[in-house]
């Protein structure tokens, strides 16, 4: 097993990554003997994974319950929210409980809001089980839930005590969540280190078929990377915006399509091709990077062209509602280079209009 802790202003976290370690009741510190713990998981997760993660914690002495909400993306909302609180109070679980998040980054996003909230906050620990949960959502205390008008639209920064990561876990996983993980780690090798963007196009296939090895060391690189990201920004002052490439473009396509019709990944993967086209188009990023990017993608089995009929129309209005939108501007993450990425409000609206149609099949 190994570790890769987020140190944060005034305490800090570990993240455990290794194989098989959700049956070892070490992994699960600092949960000890006589801990009240909520598990939050989804009925596909929890027929895989539910009762190693009970024994383990029952061998530790915890007092286990559990919860379980809907699975998909559009379950991504309150009630399910509310069905984490009604689970809560039913079992009379008190500000002393800890949350446990076992799935992927819906079941995260929503256990962590659920974490943050209830009685104005209890303890956290994520257990991620996707690839994408494990790269990137698990990680960093971003919480919250989707509304129709936008994604992840109400939440809360709120950070785990821990976080543990088997990856052994990604055997039961289905391909087309695999590949959508693989957009967020090839995100951080186009934002962040080119040596591992270099790395990713060396080993893609590797990671596409899960070979243990470079997976272990892909998540843990991803972990690193975020961890660092969030030790110098927790709260998306600055920097931490690096971390949204693509996904202002991406977020629209969620939300135009309806939560759940494409996936996280497969909208933030072409939202990152648009970016670098607008990047090029604003003279930064070089055609043939645009290229290498679009490439990658391509071999993790991602889409790189918009959804069928979606247009620059249904992107802006919807893109002027991100998070990151400042007294009425757009500000979006581009590419200076492949493994550099930037925050700005320079993007004329007509270039990004061009950057969609560009990525678009009619183009
Ligand atoms: N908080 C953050 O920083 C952050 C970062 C990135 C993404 N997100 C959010 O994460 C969500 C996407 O997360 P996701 O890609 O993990 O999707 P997901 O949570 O919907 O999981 C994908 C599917 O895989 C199933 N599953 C999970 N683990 C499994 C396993 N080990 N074996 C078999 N099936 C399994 C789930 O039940 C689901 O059907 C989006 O809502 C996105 O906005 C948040
Ligand atoms: O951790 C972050 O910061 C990220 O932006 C990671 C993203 O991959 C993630 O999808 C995040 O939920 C998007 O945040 P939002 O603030 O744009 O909703
Ligand atoms: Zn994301």
């Amino acid at each position: 097993m190994i570790e890769v802790n987020v140190e944060l202003k005034d305490r800090r976290y570990p993240i455990r990554i290794g194989s098989h370690i959700l049956a070892e009741s070490s992994s699960y510190a600092p949960l000890k003997c006589g801990d009240k713990v909520m598990i939050v998981s989804n009925p596909t997760v929890a027929k895989h994974y539910l009762t190693t993660v009970s024994d383990s914690l029952n061998r530790l002495g915890c007092k286990v319950s559990s919860v379980l909400i809907p699975d998909g993306e559009q379950y991504k909302t309150l009630d399910s929210l509310n069905l984490i609180f009604t689970a809560l109070l039913q079992a009379n679980h008190g500000r002393d409980t800890t949350i446990i998040a076992l799935g992927g980054g819906v079941v995260g996003d929503v256990a962590g809001f659920a974490a943050a909230s209830y009685q104005r906050g209890v303890r956290l620990l994520q257990i991620p089980t996707t690839l994408l949960s494990q790269v990137d959502s698990s990680v960093g205390g971003k919480t919250g839930v989707n509304h129709a008008l936008g994604k992840n639209m109400i939440g809360a920064f709120y950070q785990p005590c821990a976080v543990i990561i088997d990856s052994a876990s990604l055997d039961t996983l289905p391909k087309r969540e695999v590949f959508a993980g693989l957009a967020e780690v090839i995100k951080y090798g186009a934002i962040l280190d080119l040596a591992f963007f270099d790395w990713l196009e060396q080993h893609i296939d590797d990671l596409v078929s899960l070979q243990p090895q470079q997976l272990q060391y892909c998540i843990q690189r991803c972990c690193q990377l975020k961890a660092d990201v969030v030790a110098r920004d927790e709260t998306e002052q600055g920097d931490r915006a690096l971390l949204n490439l693509g996904h202002t473009f991406g977020h629209a396509i969620e939300t135009h399509l309806g939560y759940g019709s494409w996936l996280h990944g497969e909208a933030v993967a072409v939202g990152m091709l648009m970016a670098a086209d607008l990047s090029h188009l604003l003279g930064n990023l070089s055609r043939q990077d645009v290229f290498r990017l679009e490439k990658l993608l391509a071999r993790a089995n991602l889409p790189t062209v918009s959804p069928d009929g979606m247009s620059a129309d249904d992107y802006l209005p919807l893109m002027m509602r991100d998070k990151k939108v400042l007294a009425g501007k757009l500000r979006l993450v581009l590419l200076q280079r492949l493994g550099q990425a930037y925050v700005t409000t320079n993007s004329d609206s007509e270039l990004v209009r061009q950057a969609i149609n560009h990525c678009s099949q009619f183009d």
